[in-house]
């Protein structure tokens, strides 16, 4: 039997926008759309590998740029993808925001580009060998991956746009309310919190109220690092009885260290150990016990794996972190988790505050039930491509007129005091 090529013949990056609610987080509120940038490489076979990103302008005309780099390229060799992606970038300073918001800032440059191909070219491998990408990836360990609720404060609807089906969750019944929707329509056992936007006790008052009202499901608080060494200390403690673990209490290394050294709950992080180079610090400093993974700024799939391996050599256990998101990603999200045996927490997912018609995929393989999404097994990613709908949703981009995430600013539109504090309490 030859050895399988797939010549990359070309490379399109289109971004799109959807609809999405005013969450509030640490840094303002999500703006009324989310962008995504959807990359689409097809190959000289005629097959075509997907692959989803951060929508920010400046992201985008990087890959846009590194995707010209690969034309010719074989969708096998991934290692030669990285390498033409790395060149791609090779002046390129690094300036210019990439689509979270400023929350997630020193991420590698290199793996958030080569993420979306890495995620591409196992789609088209997949597809030439009939396979899907979890056996590419050594083989899934379970065939359903559980999902957490992932809850915000919000208003009831954007300023001047009707109020969402959602409603308004501004203090611990609303969040109660919020979660009982959630949790009635996906069956998740796990929920988290978004906090770092009202004063702390007001935010453990919710997830004490949380606990009141589902005694049996798993509770987590993420305050995006807003909170100072004393702060965290004095709220993870309080919390210790009801939390699965406390997420990101303090922004730096060395305040989660003195934190995790006074609190006796396990600590989560997607926001001080974002990259490779984050890792020995953090071993070292003994900050965090859960990384949450992330193929979009890890590198992809591939790199991912390495992450895991990694994190079982030194202890440290995985979820998985999300950031708004289409069908492409949670495909991949899917893959990867049914492969990682120590991704052993419910991952985060953005997935029920989306509409379900604002998607590029075709509808109906992926949805949660009983708190979990079952792994596609058709070949590569087990989604297709709904070329209307792109082109929708790429229309929707153009009409919102938004360049880049920026919660802060359409806060600041609303509420012109509003001011971003690192730590904020
Ligand atoms: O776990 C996290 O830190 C996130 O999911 C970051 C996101 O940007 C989230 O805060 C959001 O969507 O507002
Ligand atoms: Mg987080």
């Amino acid at each position: 039997m030859s050895t399988p090529r797939a010549l990359i013949t070309s490379v399109e990056v289109t971004p799109v926008a959807f609809a999405d609610p005013p969450l509030l987080n640490s840094v303002g509120v999500h703006e009324p759309y989310a962008l995504r940038a959807i990359v689409v490489v097809r190959t000289d076979a005629g097959h075509y590998g997907l692959g989803e990103t951060y929508g920010d302008e400046t992201h985008v005309a990087r890959l846009k740029r590194a995707g010209e780099f690969l034309v010719g390229t074989d969708a096998f060799n991934i290692n030669k993808i990285a390498e033409r992606v790395a060149e791609s970038l090779a002046d390129d300073s690094g300036q210019g925001g990439h689509g979270t918001g400023g929350m997630v800032t020193t991420t590698s440059l290199e793996d958030r580009v080569l993420s979306a191909f890495d995620v591409a070219a196992l789609d088209i491998q997949g597809k030439v060998l009939g396979v899907p990408v979890s056996t590419l990836l050594g083989g899934a360990v379970r065939d359903e991956v559980e999902f957490s609720g992932y809850l915000f404060y919000k208003w009831a609807g954007h300023p001047g746009y009707a109020d969402d089906q959602w409603g308004a969750a501004l203090d611990p019944s609303g969040i109660v309310a919020q979660a009982r929707k959630m949790v009635d329509q996906y069956g998740f056992k796990a929920l988290k919190l978004k906090g770092g936007v009202f004063p702390p006790d007001e935010e453990a008052a919710a997830i004490e109220a949380l606990r009141e009202a589902f005694p049996d499901i798993l509770l987590r608080i993420d305050p995006n690092g807003v909170w100072n060494v004393e702060t965290a200390v004095r709220i993870g403690q309080r919390l210790e009885p009801v939390l699965e673990y406390l997420e990101d209490p303090c922004l730096s290394i060395e305040d989660n260290a003195q934190v995790r050294k006074q609190v006796n709950l396990p600590l989560a992080t997607n926001m001080c150990v974002v990259a490779f180079n984050d890792l020995p610090p953090a071993i070292k400093a003994e900050a965090v016990d859960v990384v949450l993974s992330d193929h979009h700024f890890w590198g992809g799939l591939n790199r991912s794996r390495l992450l895991a391996g990694i994190a079982q050599t030194f202890d440290l256990r995985l979820s998985m972190h999300s950031n708004s998101h289409l069908g492409i990603s949670f495909a991949a999200m899917i893959q990867l988790a049914s492969v990682t045996k120590n991704i052993d927490y419910a991952c985060d997912t953005h997935w029920p505050w989306k509409k379900p018609e604002d998607d590029v995929i075709v509808p109906g393989v992926l949805s949660i039930a009983e708190g979990k999404v079952k792994v596609p097994t058709a070949p590569g990613l087990g989604v297709e491509l709904d070329e209307a709908a792109l082109a929708r949703m790429h229309q929707q981009y153009l009409d919102a007129g938004l360049t880049k995430r920026d919660d802060t600013s359409y806060m600041q539109s609303i509420n012109p005091e509003y001011e971003l504090q690192v730590p904020r309490w």
